[in-house]
């Protein structure tokens, strides 16, 4: 798996990031196709430890609903930071999972908010509706696992760390220095993989309750004319407490809990 590591990367990994995980093994590779795949292929074989991997660079990064997700041309000056964290995790209900996570990096990166980082439903992490951050969650079932048994929760993010060009991307891209110029891989995983964890714990022992106000404060959304892939087409009323977009219609109020839509502000593309 993966070619070797850069050392500068892959000590400043170690340095910085193993101490914070304590219980997690964290792996930091050069090269690899996903990091997401490569932990789901791990479950399916039965690897279900707690872990941390790190990519300088993959070459078929994958995005929600199928997309790619670009790595970043020129890795060797650090302008993105890809990472997957892979845990068994049993929660009651798994509703707003992904939006906890997008709140968890959110305060991460911008903890005041003086930034403007704000959440656009369901996790997509956004900067005067400029994409500065990706995720992905995935789980794998336990071949032997009992209906109400933990799941391997696999969270991918991807995080815009210096300028990269809109190469295909949806949404026009943001990226860390244009406020923090000296922001660089190593540190900002410092500052998010921490945080990060005790969000999924808390959202595993308390579901999404503690993160309904958190992602209120930096909904994009709420107050927009919006459209959604499937055709849907109202005002959004922000996120209701179990996670589901809230889209006034004709119709009346739908509540939006499917992963298989995208949302996008009336007027922008898909
Ligand atoms: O915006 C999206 O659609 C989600 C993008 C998620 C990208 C990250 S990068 C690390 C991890 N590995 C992947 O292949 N995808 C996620």
């Amino acid at each position: 798996m993966g070619t070797p590591t850069s050392a500068w990367f892959e000590e400043r990994i170690a340095a910085a990031v193993a101490p914070l995980l304590p219980g997690f093994m964290v792996e930091a590779v050069a090269e690899i196709d996903s990091t997401n795949t490569e932990l789901m292929r791990r479950a399916r074989a039965g690897r279900t430890d707690p872990v941390l991997l790190v990519a300088e660079r993959q070459t078929a990064g994958r995005g929600r609903l199928g997309r790619p997700w670009q790595s970043a041309q020129q890795p060797e000056a650090q302008s993105s930071l890809t990472f997957s964290l892979g845990m068994p995790l049993a929660p009651a209900d798994w509703s707003g999972l992904s939006l906890a996570v997008g709140v968890s990096v959110a305060e991460s990166l911008d903890p005041t908010g003086a930034h403007k980082v704000g959440l656009k439903w369901p996790n997509d992490i956004w900067v005067n509706d400029s994409k500065l951050v990706g995720i992905l969650i995935e789980t794998a079932m336990p071949q032997t696992a009992q209906p109400d048994a933990a799941r391997y929760l696999v969270i991918g993010i991807g995080i815009n760390i210096g300028p990269r060009e809109a190469d295909g991307m949806r949404t026009p891209p943001a990226w860390l220095r244009q406020w923090q110029p000296e922001a660089s891989a190593p540190e900002v995983l410092q500052s998010v993989a921490e945080p990060l964890v005790r969000s999924v714990l808390a959202f595993e022992a308390h579901g999404f309750a503690p993160f309904a106000e958190r992602f209120a404060a930096r909904d994009v959304l709420r107050g927009r004319e919006v459209t959604l892939s499937d055709g849907t087409a109202g005002l959004c009323e922000g996120v209701a407490w179990g996670g589901e977009l809230q889209v006034r219609t004709d119709a009346g109020l739908q509540l939006i809990s499917s992963d298989e839509v995208s949302v996008r502000p009336r007027g922008m593309s898909f």
